[in-house]
């Protein structure tokens, strides 16, 4: 029997396994019986449940009080402090009601804060403590349901909801959680649209080469009530309330009502976060996005070129999201937003990175997408202030933001050690590709998207400076990725150069990375950053111009592409090379270098930096070809000649000066 059976029998009748290992005790052989004979497992002290819910109520505890919201004095200090918490809350969820009401129904939805997966939650008619907001008379079907609202959830329960329900999300091997934005891993320029009415015809920048491409209120409201239905259509929204700019004289609050936990985690971590003082007091959003991106637009709505639409209405202050899930496109959104709000107040919005040594000496770093804002602002030897969107006012710099946005294809520990360090729980990290046992991400792969993207908080980077606002500038930093390989590693401008290649904007990337060699594509973005503006270009760089020169700034530009020939002949340069340049900007030490003029653009190239080798500062050295460099260099003064054009008649500041200044500081031949 013991032959083809599992079990023996041993002499003193236990059962025994056939490797002969003895069964296992389950009467307590070696401690002292208990008298009763029941078993017991006595090694720790007995959990306090009695049951298995018990258990589990007890594992979270209620988070901390709101703070009661009392002066020194004990007198309350804001508008909300005199109402009991019970009132306050009931006015929160008024206000997003307000915020989700349809405008051809009669009333808001019904809101109620809360996971609707948690049954407890859900408020029965009649329920006494639960906090929810219901509108008076119910004259449709949505009118009836509830509309769940995760309001400001933390990173941990955004986590959850994430791995629960968003298909495409996972915690990576850091800690980080990986999503997939789908069918978009960009921005859509060409589909964003802003309101025309009597102010913004008067305001705004329109017609050749503005991003502002016109679309009536109707429109607009067909569109917010498209969004508006799908997301009370939900069982469940995001709700995110946050502040936008540090400058605590020009905070703006922002709302963004979302359906994806991966795009209120992504604002948690972009926008600045209120203490939880602060959002008791929240009271009414000054702006308010509308996300509903999962939903497209309906293209037999007038002004609809594809499914996918982002609609500004500056008069109501709200933005839509239709058709697409590119998390960027809700940033950027309120940037655009700030180049209308802060240059009404005489505060220069700015399309760049800022940073700050230890003697308080601010650099900007602008650039057009991918030329390196993000990764020459984030330096390890000072403070970072913000890595993209930032005012500069009366009082000094402040950034926009409360988190970062980093390109992380092809990232590496050694290059850029604190983005990488940086990527961890809390960190969204968009449309990468990770190993699907160890979840290691390889940052090389660009199997969704060569655009992936790390979102994090500003103080995941060691040297933050918070809060992120700064003196006034001391350097000004054009960062242009130069795919011709034409332009030198570095040049110091004079401020009409500043202005000119400000304006101009350029940058050149290389159209698809696929076989072979490609055409750079120039690109010139007025401003830098074009697809953001809201006025006229000239108006940033009058403020500019006038703010460079009252606190004595100097420009630079900066090539951080290709050097040794154009792209396929000679190589990106070096990123520590580059690095020098930037240390060697701030030191002050290139101040005092060395200089010759270049041929056709008239840059001021230094003939020495430190670290750096002397021949590649002047690109001429570095081209074998020397005939190829100069066609190159004329076809690439050609485009910026080309370019300017359309600014050629306007005039930039009061006087008449520096617009023939400007003229006279592009390439010349
Ligand atoms: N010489 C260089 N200077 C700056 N960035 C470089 C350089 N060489 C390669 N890179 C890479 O180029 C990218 C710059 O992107 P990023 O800093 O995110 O740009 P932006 O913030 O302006 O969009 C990074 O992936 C960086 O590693
Ligand atoms: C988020 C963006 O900014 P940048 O590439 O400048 O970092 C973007 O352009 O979509
Ligand atoms: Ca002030
Ligand atoms: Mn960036």
């Amino acid at each position: 029997m013991a032959e083809n059976g599992d079990f023996s029998f041993a002499k003193d009748g236990n059962v025994v396994a056939r490797n002969g290992l003895p069964r296992i005790q389950t009467h307590g052989s070696r401690k002292t019986k208990p008298e009763n004979g029941i078993c017991y497992d006595d090694s720790a002290p007995p959990v306090k449940a009695q049951t298995i819910d018990e258990l589990h109520s007890l594992q979270k505890k209620r988070s901390t009080p709101t703070t009661p919201i009392k002066d020194k004095d004990g007198q309350g200090g804001a508008a909300f402090a005199a109402l009991s918490e019970e009132e306050r809350h009931k006015l929160q969820l008024q206000s997003i009601s307000a915020s989700l009401a349809s405008l051809t129904r009669e009333t808001g939805p019904k809101v109620v804060k809360g996971d609707p997966a948690r049954k407890s939650e859900t408020p029965r008619v009649g329920a006494e403590h639960h906090h929810y907001f219901t509108p008076a008379i119910s004259v449709s079907d949505s009118a009836l349901k509830f509309t769940h609202v995760l309001y400001n959830l933390s990173p941990a329960e955004l986590y959850e909801q994430a791995i629960k329900y968003e298909k495409g999300s996972f915690i990576t091997s850091t800690g980080a959680l990986a999503t997939l934005s789908g069918a978009k891993t960009g921005r859509s320029p060409r589909d964003k649209r802003v309101v025309k009415d009597e102010t913004t015809t008067e305001e705004l920048w329109w017609g050749k080469g503005s991003p502002n491409i016109e679309m009536d209120e109707h429109t607009f409201l067909v569109n917010r009530e498209r969004a508006v239905d799908y997301l009370n259509s939900l069982d469940k929204v995001f709700v995110n309330d946050q502040f936008l700019n540090w400058d605590p004289e020009n905070r703006i609050k922002v709302r963004i009502v979302s359906a994806r936990a991966y795009h209120s985690l992504f604002m948690h971590n972009m926008c600045i976060r209120p203490t939880p003082e602060e959002l008791e007091n929240f009271g009414t959003p000054d702006f308010t996005i509308y996300n509903a991106g999962q939903f497209p637009c309906n293209r037999y709505t007038h002004y609809m070129t594809s499914s996918t639409s982002i609609d500004l209405n500056l008069a109501r202050r709200e933005m839509v999201i239709l058709g697409t899930q590119y998390a960027g496109e809700m940033k950027k959104g309120l940037f655009s937003v700030m180049h209308y709000l802060m240059p009404k107040r005489r505060i220069l919005s700015l399309h760049s990175g800022c940073n700050v040594g230890k003697d308080g000496d601010v650099a900007l770093f602008f650039g057009l997408s991918g030329t390196g804002k993000t990764t020459l602002s984030t330096d390890h030897n000072r403070l970072l202030i913000g890595d993209d969107e930032h005012c500069w006012s009366d009082d000094g710099v402040s950034n926009i933001e409360g988190g970062c946005y980093a390109k992380c294809i092809d990232l590496s520990k050694d290059k850029e050690p604190d983005i990488w360090n940086a990527i961890k729980f809390g960190t969204v990290l968009e449309n990468v590709v990770f190993d699907e046992h160890t979840r290691e991400v390889d940052y090389s792969d660009k199997s969704v998207t060569e655009n992936t993207r790390a979102s994090y908080p500003i103080e995941y980077i060691p040297n933050a400076k918070i809060p992120c606002v700064g003196p006034h500038p001391k350097n000004v930093i054009l960062l242009a990725c130069d795919a011709f390989g034409v332009l030198p590693p570095v040049s110091k401008l004079s401020l009409a150069q500043t202005m000119y290649h400000f304006i101009s904007g350029y940058t050149a990337l290389v159209a698809g990375t696929e076989d072979g060699i490609k055409e750079p594509q120039a690109t010139f973005s007025a401003c830098f950053g074009a697809a953001f503006i809201m006025l006229h270009p000239t108006r940033y760089a009058a403020m500019l111009a006038e703010k460079m020169h009252t606190y004595g700034a100097t420009g630079w530009l900066v090539n951080t592409g290709w050097s040794g020939g154009r792209y396929g002949v000679g190589n990106r340069i070096k990123l520590g090379y580059t690095r020098k340049i930037i240390d060697a900007i701030h030191s002050g030490s290139l101040l005092t270098a060395g200089y010759k003029k270049s041929e056709v653009f008239g840059l001021e190239i230094p003939a020495e930096v430190e670290g750096v080798p002397s021949e590649i500062l002047d690109p001429v050295n570095t081209w074998e070809d020397k005939a190829a460099y100069k066609e190159t260099l004329l076809k690439l003064a050609g485009l910026f000649k080309k370019n300017f054009e359309v600014f050629a008649n306007n005039k930039i500041g009061k006087d008449g000066k520096l617009t023939e200044e400007i003229l006279a500081a592009g390439p010349n031949f």
